[in-house]
């Protein structure tokens, strides 16, 4: 059976990358679909951003919506400091399945918990099930057309503090307008604009940050 694409990147990684470092895993990932074949991980030039902001809120309860292959779940954790933690998302079984073996490979898997299934039903479970209090970061990169309605989830589940900040990728292309309006009119989002490209391409793109004011 002929393999998939996210397997033939978690094989390159798997043996051109150095075990237990993050840092080779994110860097051979973006060799990788910068020059065999494209993917949509967020890329080493909004990759910066994302490290810019993550440095900045320093969270001890870090959350991703859409996983993928587990590039920025590398990216994110190997910036956590000791003792804090990422949950990332993601729906498609053959995605979780490539990620949970690219973040162990990265040695970043005490850091990163994958669960799997629709963000719209692990969302409300976070308090409970996976003993979240509250959200201190949340980067939006699975389907653009979620953003909105688990903004207003994480809301509802009450998972936003003053402060938290939320960074969502690809607001420009392949675009999430009805986000951008929602986050950008509501008085409980202080929000900024981070304009780059596509990973990998000179297509425009831009990430959008948005902090919750309570
Ligand atoms: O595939 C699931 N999520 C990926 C979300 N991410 C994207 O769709 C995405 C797409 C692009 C992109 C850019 C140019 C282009 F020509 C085509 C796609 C770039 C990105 O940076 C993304 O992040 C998924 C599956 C599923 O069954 N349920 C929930 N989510
Ligand atoms: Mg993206």
């Amino acid at each position: 059976m002929n393999q998939s694409k996210e397997q033939r990147i978690l094989n390159f990684v798997l043996q051109n990358a150095v075990r237990g470092d993050p840092c080779s895993v994110v860097d051979t990932i973006d060799k990788y679909c910068s020059q065999k074949e494209w993917a949509m991980n967020v890329g080493n030039e909004k990759g910066k951003i994302l490290d810019k902001t993550v440095e900045e809120v320093n969270p001890s309860v870090a959350l991703e919506l859409g996983t993928y292959c587990g590039y920025s779940a590398v990216r994110i954790s190997r910036l956590l400091k000791a003792g804090a933690r990422l949950l990332t998302v993601e729906f498609n079984p053959e995605f979780a399945a490539i990620a949970k073996q690219m973040i162990e490979f990265a040695g970043v898997q005490d850091k990163v918990k994958l669960l799997e299934g629709p963000s719209q039903e692990i969302i409300p479970q976070l308090k409970k099930k996976y003993e979240v209090d509250t959200l201190d970061f949340v980067f939006l990169d699975h389907w653009k057309d979620r953003y909105t309605p688990d903004t207003i989830l994480l809301q509802e589940c009450n998972l936003l503090r003053k402060g938290s900040v939320l960074l969502a990728d690809n607001v420009i292309f392949p675009g999430a307008p009805d986000f951008l309006n929602y986050v950008r009119k509501s008085p409980h989002f202080q929000c900024t604009n981070y304009p780059s490209h596509l990973e990998y391409m000179q297509v425009e793109d831009a990430m959008e940050k948005a902090v919750f004011l309570g």
